[in-house]
């Protein structure tokens, strides 16, 4: 119950080792992240930030060293597994939306939730409280190419977040937007992050959001840093 949403032991990773491309990104990265924490990940570009999200998240796996999600070890997990821990507990977040067009924006929501057995009138109600706590609502039925850039990533987070998973990792996820709708969009996801009491690792070059979150970590020479 009390287990840390996420806990990354001694990471480590290096990209083609022993070659002459080799590129070493973590160097030993140690991070607990608990329930309803949000913390900011800055890092200067290249730094291996995207490396890390993709590990936490379980979309990577590092050359040494435990990631935990929840309490439950991957390491050495088959892949089943960890698509289905990944599937369950981690919501992602990127710079661009990649929300599905030929769907609305409740659709969008309901679709991962029938995906993971959860029974559509569920999956109806959820999708609709997301909407409201973010202000998108009026603009359920609305396919994304009918919202705003800011009204598209509110629905990226709203997505993300459908299947109720105990981490959300996001990508510069307001890096796309102009600094007023970026701030809108941020304070929707801080809304979701504080009711939800899920745990957040928003990756941002933006100082002033990251100053906002509850600790600001920076990614430096493939170590953290607070
Ligand atoms: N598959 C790969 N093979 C080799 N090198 C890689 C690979 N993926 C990333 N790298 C290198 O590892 C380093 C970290 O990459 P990463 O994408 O994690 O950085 P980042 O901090 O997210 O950068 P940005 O902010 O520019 O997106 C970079 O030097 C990158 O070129």
């Amino acid at each position: 119950m009390n287990d840390p949403a996420l806990h990354l032991d001694n990471i480590v990773k290096t990209y083609n080792p022993g070659t002459p491309g080799e590129v070493r990104v973590l160097h030993g990265i140690d991070l607990t992240l608990t329930a309803g924490e949000a913390v900011a990940l800055v890092a200067p570009s290249g730094a291996g930030k995207s490396t890390l999200l993709h590990i936490a998240g379980l979309l990577d796996t590092p050359d040494s060293g435990t990631v935990a999600i929840g309490g439950q070890d991957m390491t050495g997990q088959p892949e089943a597994r960890r698509t289905a821990v990944r599937r369950q507990e981690v919501g992602f977040v990127y710079q661009f939306h990649h929300l599905l067009p030929e769907f609305t924006a409740a659709e969008n929501i309901i679709l991962p939730q029938l995906a993971n057995g959860i029974p559509r009138a569920t999956a109806e109600a959820r999708a609709s409280e997301l909407l409201t706590l973010v202000g998108v609502a009026p603009r359920a039925t609305h396919r994304p190419a009918a919202l705003s850039g800011g009204e598209q990533q509110r629905v990226a987070f709203c997505r993300a977040m459908a299947n109720r998973p105990r981490l959300l990792l996001a990508d510069e996820p307001t890096g796309n937007l102009d600094p007023e709708t970026a701030d809108q969009v941020f304070a929707a996801l801080m809304t979701l992050v504080r009711t939800t009491s899920m745990a957040a690792l928003i990756a941002t070059h933006n100082l002033d959001l990251a100053a906002r979150m509850d600790r600001v970590l920076r990614l430096n020479a493939g170590r953290l840093e607070s």
